[in-house]
Parts: C-alpha cells; sequence; structure tokens
C-alpha cells in the first residue's frame, strides 16, 4: 500500500515587505521519509519550516499536516520542531525545563512523567536531568531541544540545522540519534551543509533564493548520466559525431585554453557528454568516435554525485534570473 503525504506544501509564498523568502515552493512528503532540505543560508530554509510548525504565517499557499491546515492547532500537535539554536532557559535544571516544555505542549499532567522520561532515555539524558541547563555542552543542549520536541510523542520531527556549531564527536553523535529517532517517525531536516544532509536523508529538496530547484536531487543525479571523453581528431568534427549519437543532449570540449579556441585542430581533447539515461550509450558513442575515424583514447561514465546537481541546479537558477 503506498505511504501516505504527512506534508503537503502547495504554492508556499513568504514575503518579508516587499522582500520575497519563499517563492511558489510546492512539496510533499510521506509518512516515514527522511527529507533534507538543502539550501546556502538566507535560501529561506528557516521561514519555510517556520511556516511547517505554525510559527510564522505564509503570505500565501497552503500546508497541511496530516491533512489538517497547518493555521489549525490540531495540525501542530503533529509535529515536534527543534529549531536552529533552540532558545533554552539556561537557568533550568534539565528535567526542570522539560516538566516547563510538556506543560507548554499540554500533555495531560499525569502522563508527564512518563514523557520526561522516555524522552531522556532516548536522548541519553538522565544523567543530566538535575543540571542546569546553562551548564551542559553544546551537544548536550542539543540534546535537550530535540528531548523537548519529544514529549507529546509527534509522529512528524522537524530539525534546523541541527549539528550547527558541534564538533565532529557531537555531530555523529546528533546525527545517529536523529537516524535512530526517525524510524517510524516522518523526518524534515534543513541544513546548509550538503556532506551532512547527505548522511541523515533519504531524499534532498534544494532550496536557492526562496525557489525550490528540485524536490529529489538524487533522482535528478541519476536522470543525466555524463561521460568524460578523451578523443584524437578535429574537434570540431568530433563534437558533430559525438551531438549524432541518439540521446546525446549535449557535448562539449572540456579543457579549451584562453589562447585556444574550438576550432578544427586535429589533437587530443576532452569531452564532456550529457546524455538521456539510456542502455548502449556509451557503446554507441564508442561506435561513432571509431566509426569516423577518429581514435578513443578514454571514455568514463562520470559517477552522479550530489555536489554536481547542486551545482548544475543552482548555476542553471542564476542564468535563468539573468536572462
Ligand atoms: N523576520 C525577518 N524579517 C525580514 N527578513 C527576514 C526575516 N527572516 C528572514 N528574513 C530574510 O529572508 C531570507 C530567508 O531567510 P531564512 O532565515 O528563512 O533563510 P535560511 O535558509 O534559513 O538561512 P539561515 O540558515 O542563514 O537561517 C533571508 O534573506 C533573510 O534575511
Amino acid at each position: 500500500m503506498p505511504r501516505p503525504d504527512v506534508i503537503v506544501v502547495e504554492r508556499l509564498v513568504k514575503h518579508y515587505g516587499a522582500r520575497a523568502a519563499v517563492r511558489d515552493v510546492s512539496f510533499t512528503v510521506k509518512e516515514g521519509e527522511i527529507v533534507g532540505l538543502l539550501g546556502p543560508n538566507g535560501s529561506g530554509k528557516s521561514t519555510i519550516l517556520r511556516i511547517l510548525t505554525g510559527y510564522l504565517r505564509s503570505s500565501s499557499g497552503s500546508v497541511r499536516i496530516g491533512g489538517v491546515d497547518v493555521t489549525d492547532h490540531a495540525a501542530r500537535n503533529n509535529v515536534g520542531y527543534v529549531p536552529e539554536d533552540a532558545p533554552l532557559y539556561d537557568w533550568m535544571r534539565v528535567r526542570e525545563f522539560l516538566r516547563f516544555m510538556a506543560e507548554v505542549k499540554n500533555v495531560p499532567g499525569r502522563a508527564v512523567d512518563a514523557a520526561i522520561a522516555s524522552a531522556c532515555a532516548q536522548l541519553d539524558l538522565g544523567h543530566v536531568a538535575g543540571v542546569p541547563v546553562g551548564k551542559l555542552s553544546r551537544g548536550y543542549r542539543q540534546r535537550v531541544a530535540i528531548a523537548q520536541a519529544l514529549l507529546n510523542n509527534p509522529p512528524i520531527l522537524i530539525f534546523d540545522e541541527p549539528t550547527n556549531a558541534l564538533d565532529a564527536y557531537q555531530v555523529i553523535a546528533i546525527r545517529q540519534l536523529i537516524r535512530s529517532l526517525a524510524g517510524q517517525r516522518t523526518v524534515l531536516v534543513a541544513s546548509h551543509v550538503l556532506t551532512e544532509i547527505e548522511k541523515i536523508a533519504s531524499r534532498i529538496m534544494i532550496l536557492r533564493d526562496g525557489d525550490l530547484l528540485t524536490a529529489d536531487a538524487t533522482n535528478e543525479a541519476n536522470r543525466a548520466p555524463r561521460f568524460r571523453l578523451r578523443i584524437v581528431g578535429p574537434r570540431q568534427a568530433v563534437l558533430a559525431s559525438l551531438r549524432n549519437v541518439t540521446g546525446v543532449v549535449a557535448a562539449d570540449v572540456q579543457t579549451v585554453s584562453p589562447t585556444e579556441s574550438v576550432a578544427d585542430s586535429v589533437d587530443t581533447a576532452a569531452y564532456l557528454v550529457e546524455t538521456v539515461s539510456r542502455p548502449r550509450i556509451a557503446e554507441d558513442m564508442a561506435q561513432s568516435i571509431i566509426g569516423n575515424g577518429f581514435a578513443l583514447a578514454e571514455l568514463v561514465e562520470e559517477k552522479p554525485d550530489l555536489e554536481r546537481v547542486f551545482l548544475d541546479l543552482t548555476q542553471r537558477a542564476t542564468e535563468t534570473r539573468a536572462a
């Protein structure tokens, strides 16, 4: 049975005064997914998360959580939110803080102790439960921030830059925690660090200047195979024979120094070829090159990677905007 969409964002727009921070963003998240929202600083990640968690109103568009519009309080009970630099009350002891947060979240009185015990156990906070929050390391503060999000056992967890400003050990620990918390839950994690989001998320969305460039970067990566070839022959003729192959989307000389031109010259050059995904395309390119009498020195398929997708998409977005 297909998993239901638990987060549905449609045509979301947010303006701060004249500034558009989120422009016509739509996406869905299925139950049980761990989705990453990747984007540079200022791209609108926090704004989207704040709208999803009901802390901020959108300018237009809609957000439904578990089928309920996010402007309805009932929707927010389904979401545990760990904001960037979560505001914690430093003078409160961890247990006190969690009790306070349980009240804020309307956890029924008789269930509060069990909720705190369960959150402390999941975040390994038992031994610091009596310590003032202000005395904790950054890593433990982040655990407290996550613990408060778990108090009413929400099916959806939303994290904003969860490993920001943590040291390498703390990063690993928090990452493992998020993965272990995912289980039956649906998780949305925003970060500006590609390598970080790659390690946590099973699907990655890319945001830039308030535009959602893709809702599935991995899929983009697999969709557009790219080959690097070294070929001996006149460049224009080599390019023509590559572009003639069915499925080749673009072919270009890769390394042309400023003094060189792509004009005809018989020497070895590197070519970058983008193709559609189809079987035997590498063989067809080799056949075309050799059939036209050129020497094929090298043909390598570049493994798709998210860094390339990110760079390609953001570059394309910049060009589109400039046009
Ligand atoms: N309250 C606000 N008033 C005016 N502009 C704002 C406000 N909050 C955010 N912005 C602007 O909206 C844009 C998006 O900000 P947002 O915080 O959502 O981005 P972000 O991707 O989360 O970045 P960061 O990781 O740096 O917080 C930025 O240009 C930011 O300066």
